[in-house]
């Protein structure tokens, strides 16, 4: 399977690393999209195999399945050529999936997919399970480091000093709907849950701001006709991007593993 990875940031070099070094050993790296050239020579340099830049139609062109690793502004601009191709379509800006029912329908139409990688949430397998039946209810709380929220929207547009924080506060609350607009980068694992359970208006979430913390933490309620459950997950954040956990690439890398796998474990 030829992959192209879209973004070369804290998410996408690692996972062009990782397919370099051959931990899928059915995918190869065929492309990668970055913003600029130097960016991409300096992670050429470090790869066995350098591939080719391309811009996000080439890409698609290029692939059989293309992860988007990119800031979240730019998915619509790389998720449609990549569904137009009919191609696979590996999304982590998950965020910016919440009301693009129109994806849906192109991929349907050009037999592309989506697919929506863990990144760094867990469960999406009981979630997923849960949904054959009756979920009643779905919360999450993400807590984040000060450094994690200091980017979002909402944080610059208030004109709030978390920097200046010395108890945790919430910063918002609200459907995944409402949250997602203002933290995109923060909601993510939210979107999946919310896209796996009840939909982005009935999965209620919370953000914190918490400066005793140094790890990201999303913890999830779920009650359900056939069980209730409690989630909790307290990812490392990566040097690179402090608002991205370490485990994200490595749930990409752990999803292509399972595309070519003859015992699967988990729904
Ligand atoms: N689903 C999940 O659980 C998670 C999802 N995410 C999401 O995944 C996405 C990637 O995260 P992360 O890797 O941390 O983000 P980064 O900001 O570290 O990386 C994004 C990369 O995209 C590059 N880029 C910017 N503009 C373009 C362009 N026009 N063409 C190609 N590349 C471009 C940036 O380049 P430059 O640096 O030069 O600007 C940067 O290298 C984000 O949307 C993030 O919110 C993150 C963590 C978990
Ligand atoms: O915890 C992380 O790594 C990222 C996060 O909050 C998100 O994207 O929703």
């Amino acid at each position: 399977m030829r992959i192209g990875v879209a973004g070369i940031g804290a998410v996408g070099a690692e996972v062009a690393r990782s397919l370099d070094r051959g931990d899928v050993p059915e995918c190869g790296l065929s492309g990668i999209a970055a913003r600029t050239a130097k960016k991409a020579a300096a992670l050429n340099e470090n790869l066995r195999h350098p591939v080719p830049v391309r811009d996000f139609a080439d890409l698609a062109e290029a692939s059989d399945c293309v992860i988007e690793a990119l800031p979240p502004a730019l998915f619509g601009d790389l998720a449609e050529p990549v569904l137009r191709a009919g191609k696979h379509l590996i999304v982590l800006s998950a965020s910016q999936l919440l009301g693009r029912d129109d994806l849906i329908s192109l991929a349907d139409e050009t037999g592309g997919r989506i697919l929506v990688a863990s990144g760094a949430m867990l469960g999406l397998d009981a979630l997923n399970a849960a949904n054959v039946g009756k979920i009643h209810t779905v919360k999450i709380v993400t807590r984040k480091p000060i450094d994690g929220l200091v980017k979002a929207p909402f944080v610059a547009r208030s004109g709030i000093d978390l920097t200046a924080l010395r108890e945790p506060m919430q910063v918002i609350a609200g459907s995944v709907t409402e949250v997602a607009r203002e933290f995109p980068a923060n909601v993510n694992v939210a979107a999946a849950i919310s896209l796996a359970g009840l939909g982005p208006d009935r999965t209620h979430m919370e953000v914190w701001a918490d400066p005793s913390l140094t790890r990201n933490t999303h913890s999830v309620e779920v009650t359900s006709d056939s069980s209730d459950f409690t989630m909790s997950i307290q990812g490392r954040p990566s040097a690179e991007n402090p608002a991205t956990g370490i485990i994200t690439a490595r749930s990409v890398i752990a999803l292509l593993r399972r595309f070519h796998s003859t015992l699967q474990v988990g729904t």
